[in-house]
């Protein structure tokens, strides 16, 4: 069963890696860096907490033209120790396609996986219709995004534990279905709108779950973590 991804939204590095450091030494963890902290300190935050034995997920939901996204995830892969990166799949199949390819130039050729984000998890229903102006349900809308995705080269894609079940019907058994939104009660919390526990989640069969402020806000961020990689795993 996988770790619990760490969303490090933090505003600072010094942040970040003070967090970090209340975890026990030999404690490996599974951490997302998002737009936040990277746009902070730039790539040098990558290697720095990969060198603390840590698994990275490099979250910057790229939503560009293709040549541009192709040329950002040559640079992206070029970095290194990045397990997961991700796009947003509303910029098409050509773009999808180009990412993929920029990810596989990589001199050292190591292989990243590629998600494709389909509504985010603060999305709802209303905004869909009313705002994006796609008709019919999220759930359709996610499904549609799933496809495009696999279609064009993406290992997987973030999306509500609300919708895995389904996506997993609808894609091939490696596809991955990553879910962030978790609360440990279910129901809208903040922005968050399509949210699930920890249980949900597993039950209805998602491979990763990414958790931010329900450990990073906790008052012991340790137990918090340790709380919900229990109830994750099962
Ligand atoms: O649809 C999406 C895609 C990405 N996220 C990211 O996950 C974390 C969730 O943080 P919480 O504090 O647990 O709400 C955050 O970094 C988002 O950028 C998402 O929430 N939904």
């Amino acid at each position: 069963m996988s770790l619990p991804i760490i969303a490090l939204d933090f505003e600072t590095k010094t942040k970040a890696l003070q967090f970090l450091h209340e975890f026990p030494k030999d404690e490996h963890l599974f951490v997302k860096i998002g737009m936040e902290l990277f746009y902070q300190t730039g790539p040098s935050i990558i290697s720095e907490i990969s060198s603390l034995g840590h698994d990275i997920f490099l979250d910057l939901k790229l939503h560009d033209i293709p040549n541009t996204v192709q040329r950002a995830m040559h640079i992206i892969a070029e970095m290194g120790n990045i397990k997961l990166t991700t796009i947003h799949a509303a910029g098409g199949s050509h773009m999808i396609a180009a990412a993929r390819a920029g990810l596989d130039t990589t001199a050292s050729g190591q292989k990243i996986q590629l998600l494709a984000i389909t509504q985010l998890t603060s999305t709802a229903q209303t905004q869909l219709n009313e705002e994006q102006k796609i008709p019919g349900s999220i759930r359709d809308s996610v499904l549609n995004y799933a496809k495009l995705a696999q279609n064009n080269g993406a290992n997987g894609v973030v999306a509500s534990g609300l919708e895995v079940h389904d996506i997993k019907q609808a894609t091939d058994s490696k596809f991955l279905c990553v879910t962030p939104g978790i609360r440990l009660q279910a129901g809208p919390d903040k922005d968050q709108t399509r949210v699930v526990t920890p249980e949900t989640a597993r039950q209805n069969g998602s491979d990763f779950i990414v958790v931010g402020r329900p450990i990073t806000q906790a008052v012991d961020h340790v137990a918090a973590y340790q709380e919900i990689k229990k109830r994750w795993q099962g």
